[in-house]
């Protein structure tokens, strides 16, 4: 569960949001709309404890990140978050398969074993990506480096998917695989999915959708 209470935030650009209140309940999916540049991306980082309020409360599942020190909010969001980034950030080094396990390398009381291994790989198999684990993120295209990180957020079965334009590179058919993963995972383990989304096709398959520019007083 995710539980945002009067948070306020400010880069120091001079760009800032101020939330109220924000709940996405166990479970839930919740689809975030709103023109590019309101807040969208800073509301995950928010959430994911990437950056820290000034004021105000973000809990996950009880737990106020915000006052965790960095280290450990690093070793929550492996562990309990899983996190598509709109860029990927994939570690150009590694293979897709490692990429997937990379959670494994952070979170705290994970252990990269064989179910693990076989986890990353049923993900990147149910991917269409079974026969390119060993390619770095540079052999891939852009399409097979989304599911690669959408693989990465799904591989710790987290209770918080956030999911920043998860869809976005993808033809239709492997939009709806990946969404349809992605609330599998939700179903399954009872995580709260929020995922920003400019697919506006998809947004019937949500709970419910937030309008980012009703949610947030930005300025
Ligand atoms: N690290 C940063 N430092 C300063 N300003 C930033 C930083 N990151 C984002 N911003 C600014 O904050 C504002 C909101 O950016 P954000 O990425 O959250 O918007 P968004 O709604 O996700 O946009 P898009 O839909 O295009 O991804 C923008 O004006 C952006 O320039």
């Amino acid at each position: 569960m995710i539980k945002v209470s009067d948070v306020r935030f400010a880069y120091g650009s001079g760009f800032s949001i101020s939330i109220d209140t924000l709940t996405v309940t166990t479970g839930e999916k919740v689809a975030v709309v709103g023109p590019s540049g309101t807040g969208k991306t800073t509301l995950l980082n928010l959430l994911s404890g990437i950056v820290v309020p000034d004021t105000g409360q973000v809990l996950l599942d009880g737990e106020e990140i915000s006052g965790l020190q960095d280290h450990q909010r690093r070793q929550m969001r492996a562990s309990r978050i899983g996190f598509v980034f709109q860029e990927f950030a994939l570690v150009d080094y590694l293979s897709a398969e490692e990429n997937v396990l990379y959670p494994y390398r952070v979170g705290k009381g994970l252990k990269l074993d064989r179910t693990a291994r076989d986890r990353a790989r049923g993900l990147l198999a149910d991917f269409g990506l079974g026969q390119k684990m060993r390619r770095r993120p540079a052999q891939l295209s852009q399409g097979e480096r989304q599911r690669v990180a959408i693989a990465r957020a799904l591989v710790v079965r987290p209770r918080i998917l956030l999911a920043d334009e998860a869809t976005g590179n993808l033809d239709p058919a492997n939009k709806a695989a990946a969404l349809d993963l992605l609330f599998a995972q939700t179903d399954e383990t009872g995580a709260a999915l929020l995922a920003v989304t400019h697919d506006h096709e998809l947004l019937p398959r949500f709970d419910r959708v937030i309008d980012f520019s009703e949610l947030s007083q930005t300025s």
